[in-house]
């Protein structure tokens, strides 16, 4: 009888697993939106994760409007892919830019304003711009804890609530946001970065589902290690810049790779997507179905850690 059911059971554990493969590739095969002409606005379009997805929504044919503090690093992106259109197949457009620092509320509106006057409309709003943090919770200054929320939280849900009316208005758009593994799981050492990127995951899944009546799908992304200046660009608890290119960054995920992926996951229309090896995906299950276990695991790394560069 035992036999017979443990036969049973393994079965079902098989056709279920069966099942969701199937049901992955059929969403894969799924004929996508299409990009040829739409209108996406990359945040952080002048270096890492947003340089990369500009190179291939721009190849995709979109008309983009690239997004930055810093107009003369957009100018040489915009440059790039100008130069790097010639002799395409595809109808390609020059990008359009707009420089405004998200971390300063106060200026997102008339950036807002400045995006929908390059094309009259937005067709998809790529959240990805961010800066991470490293420090010890004991030694950071209340104010950084509030910069960081500033930059990956509160601007880019000021932009999002900024856009967002004309996308109701046209019944049309998408908005997409880069978060990260952080944003589902805290790691020691990472609170500022790890804070905004849950905030984030909280904030756009409310969203997804209060503007799905008007046809505007959220797509949050969470990837694992990229390979970007993202730990370079990093603030510490006293709020000066970390400047080191950490083994986990540099050995991470090509970023054109990972740009690719969000390509197809604004096609799929797909609500939440976590790009992230074995490892980290295996500690994503733990946290939710053996916490306690999870805690141990982060209590023993903050131990072996105990030293980051601003102690
Ligand atoms: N690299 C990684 O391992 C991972 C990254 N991510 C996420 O990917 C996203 C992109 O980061 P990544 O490409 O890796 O890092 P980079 O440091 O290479 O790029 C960050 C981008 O954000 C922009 N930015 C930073 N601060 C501001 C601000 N205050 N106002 C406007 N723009 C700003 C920068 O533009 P400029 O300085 O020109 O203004 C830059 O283009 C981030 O949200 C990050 O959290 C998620 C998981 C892993
Ligand atoms: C019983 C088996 C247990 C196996 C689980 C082991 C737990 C291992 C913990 C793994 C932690 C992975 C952390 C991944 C973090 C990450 O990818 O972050 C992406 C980023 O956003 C990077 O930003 P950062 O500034 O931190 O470089």
């Amino acid at each position: 009888m035992e036999r017979i059911m443990g036969g049973g059971v393994f079965q079902m554990v098989l056709a279920s697993a069966g099942l969701l493969l199937l049901y992955r590739i059929l969403v894969r095969l799924r004929p996508g939106t299409a990009l040829q002409d739409a209108v996406v606005v990359i945040t952080g379009g002048s270096s890492g994760l947003g340089k990369e997805c500009a190179r291939v929504f721009h190849a995709a044919g979109a008309r983009l409007v690239l997004c930055g503090r810093d107009a003369g690093r957009l100018q040489q992106v915009i440059q790039e892919l100008t130069d790097s259109s010639t002799g395409s197949q595809r109808q390609t457009y020059t990008p359009c830019r707009v420089t405004f620092d998200l971390a300063d509320t106060d200026t997102v509106d008339r950036a807002a304003e400045e995006i929908l006057k390059c094309y009259g409309h937005v067709d998809v709003l790529i959240n990805n711009a961010g800066i991470s943090y490293r420090g010890n919770i004991l030694d950071t200054n209340l104010s950084v804890q509030r910069d960081v929320m500033e930059t990956n939280y509160f601007g880019p849900i000021a932009l999002t609530q900024a856009l967002l009316p004309s996308m109701v208005q046209r019944r049309s758009g998408h908005i997409v946001v880069i978060s990260s593994v952080q944003g589902k799981m805290a790691i020691p050492y990472r609170s500022a970065y790890a804070a905004s990127k849950h905030a984030t995951q909280a904030y756009f899944d409310c969203l997804r589902a209060e503007i799905e009546r008007y046809g505007i799908p959220v797509t949050v992304i969470s990837p694992g290690y990229i390979r970007t200046s993202l730990s370079l660009n990093a603030v510490t608890g006293d709020g000066s810049k970390y400047g080191v290119l950490d083994k986990t960054t540099a050995s991470g995920r090509d970023p054109l790779d990972v740009a690719r992926a969000v390509l197809r996951a604004v096609r799929q229309r797909s609500e939440d997507v976590v790009l992230a090896g074995p490892l980290p995906s295996l500690a994503l299950y733990l946290r939710t179905l053996w916490p306690a276990l999870f805690f141990k695991l982060m209590s023993s790394r903050a131990r072996k850690e105990q030293k980051p560069k601003d102690e």
